[in-house]
């Protein structure tokens, strides 16, 4: 009769009793049974399984877009965006109203530039869009003429060998919330479980103005067309936001010279002189009816360079005298108490930075003060302080930093000390603020409605975690076979 040695309870199935060794392998090294092997074997796969599982089970998975092209068709010039910028000049494309198949020819060559630029194996499967803002919605006054581009800008974008997904004139409002939503996401304030506090986005193109922020004050009740709901991560989003078409900076300085005593100019800097042509500005939807019966082709505009008597001219081009609702911005438009931080970008950046007037924190009148003195300062001084810079900008930055404060301040109601809320940027992270990426996330569903379902663990908390489970599950393993292998290694009691 033998005396079994009594068997861990882990190991409580016949095969555990397989793994005694019968009393003549006494001196035999139990290991060395094939049971033991297989048991062992089998063991450490189970390990290494385990611990595979834990690395690739809770990774991230690969996206499934590697690049997105968005091209901005604005109203100054075209920009196209491959995920984060790759940006390449041309004309606005709705400068080609007269001559359609040129905006589609305007796009070819930066468009074979982006062949290039994404790996070959990727082109199917990257989504190319086409948004067109304020430039053609001016054009759409006309829409014949907004249907021609478009036409031609689809059919040269469909030659190429990406997912085209369509061209379309965005909303402004639209484009205010995706400009919004860039900024938001950029920032990660969007993802967060509580929800931070947003960042308001103020946007300034060459043809119109957005204004997007959330206010506790604002439900949408209230002038319910400011208003775009988003659910984001789980969190929902009540924004409001505004597009003022005409008062992006290039429409906006057009109405400012539409007035004829207007050809002494305060807003460009002394000495500043340019022969131009009357029908250019007149021609502007934005100026439509303003234009007086008798009217000279040419005019010659002459800067006088005084920063107050700016400021009178461009106010006069807001309008504050009505307003239906509980409080305005400006032209009647309804606009809730400003609230949070607000990142100002596009114009807003180009001009405040030439202008060296990004820091916020200095008190708005030394802001004034230093661009009165760039206002003051003789044309031929400035240009050649900065050779480096398009005469085209050169000459109009007293313009627009006058512009931008009178939006500000004036048209937007951003007290002194609010003033410090605003911050201006030209990036976030390496990427561009402004609308295309909002847009391309939101076309892509790349923005979760709902928060995705977060792992209880960091990943290397959990592979961590898995990989003690699976030495803890190894040394049980061994201590099981432990006893066994004591007791088979002594010499078996014979009763
Ligand atoms: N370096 C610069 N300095 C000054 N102004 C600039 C500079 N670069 C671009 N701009 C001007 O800034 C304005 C805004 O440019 P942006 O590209 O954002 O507008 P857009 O998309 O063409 O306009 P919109 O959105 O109204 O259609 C335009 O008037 C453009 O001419």
């Amino acid at each position: 009769m033998f005396l079994f040695p009594v068997c861990s309870p882990f190991l409580t199935s016949p095969s555990c009793l397989s793994v005694f060794p019968p009393p003549e392998m006494k001196g035999k090294n139990p290991w060395n049974t094939p049971t033991t092997i297989i048991i062992t074997v089998i063991g450490i796969i189970a390990i290494v399984a385990l611990v595979t599982v834990a690395v690739l089970q809770n990774r991230h998975l690969p996206q499934k877009y590697k690049y997105g092209i968005v091209l901005d068709a604005g109203s100054s010039h075209t920009s196209v965006y491959i995920y984060k910028l790759c940006q390449i000049y041309t004309v606005g494309i709705s400068s080609y109203a007269s001559a359609p198949w040129k905006a589609g020819e305007s796009l070819r060559a930066c468009m074979q530039d982006v062949e290039q630029q994404v790996p070959k194996k990727r082109h199917r499967q990257t989504p190319l869009y086409l948004g067109a803002t304020a430039g053609m919605r001016l054009l759409k006054y006309n829409s014949s003429m907004s249907d021609g581009v478009l036409q031609a800008v689809e059919e040269a974008l469909q030659k190429f060998p990406f997912s085209y997904q369509g061209a379309r004139i965005l909303s402004g409002q639209e484009e205010g919330a995706f400009g919004w939503v860039t900024v938001n996401y950029l920032d990660d304030r969007l993802s967060q479980v509580c929800g931070l506090e947003t960042t308001g986005a103020l946007d300034l193109g060459g043809a119109s103005t957005q204004i997007s922020f959330v206010s506790d004050k604002y439900n949408g009740s209230e002038s319910p067309s400011n208003s775009v709901n988003f659910r984001l991560y789980g969190n929902d989003y009540n924004l409001y936001t505004h597009s003022f078409l005409c008062y992006g900076k290039d429409q906006a300085l057009l109405m400012t010279q539409s007035v004829p005593e207007m050809l002494n100019d305060p807003c460009f800097n002394p000495g500043y002189t340019a022969i131009k042509n009357y029908s250019k500005i007149y021609d502007s939807p934005c100026l439509s009816g303003w234009k007086p019966q008798k009217i000279p082709t040419h005019f010659t505009h002459n800067g006088t360079g005084n920063f107050q008597q700016c400021q009178r001219i461009v106010k006069s081009i807001f309008n504050f005298t009505h307003c239906k609702y509980s409080q305005c911005s400006f032209n009647g438009i309804f606009q809730p108490s400003l609230q949070g931080q607000f990142g100002a970008f596009s114009a807003y950046y180009f001009v405040m930075s030439f202008l060296n007037l990004t820091d916020t924190t200095m008190p708005l009148e030394a802001v004034k003060a230093k661009l009165a003195h760039y206002c003051s300062t003789p044309w031929n001084q400035i240009k050649q302080q900065h050779p480096e810079v398009n005469e085209k900008y050169l000459a109009g930055y007293c313009f627009s930093g006058t512009y931008i404060l009178t939006l500000l301040m004036e048209g937007y109601n951003f007290t002194s000390e609010e003033y410090s809320n605003i911050k201006f940027i030209k990036k976030i992270k390496d990427s561009d603020a402004g609308w295309t990426l909002g847009y391309m996330l939101n076309l892509t569903n790349m923005i979760p409605a709902e928060a995705p379902d977060s792992p209880l663990l960091p990943y290397s908390g959990y592979v961590s975690l898995v990989t003690i489970m699976a030495i803890l599950l190894f040394i049980l393993f061994i201590l099981c076979l432990c006893p066994l292998w004591t007791r088979c290694s002594k010499q078996p009691e014979i009763v």
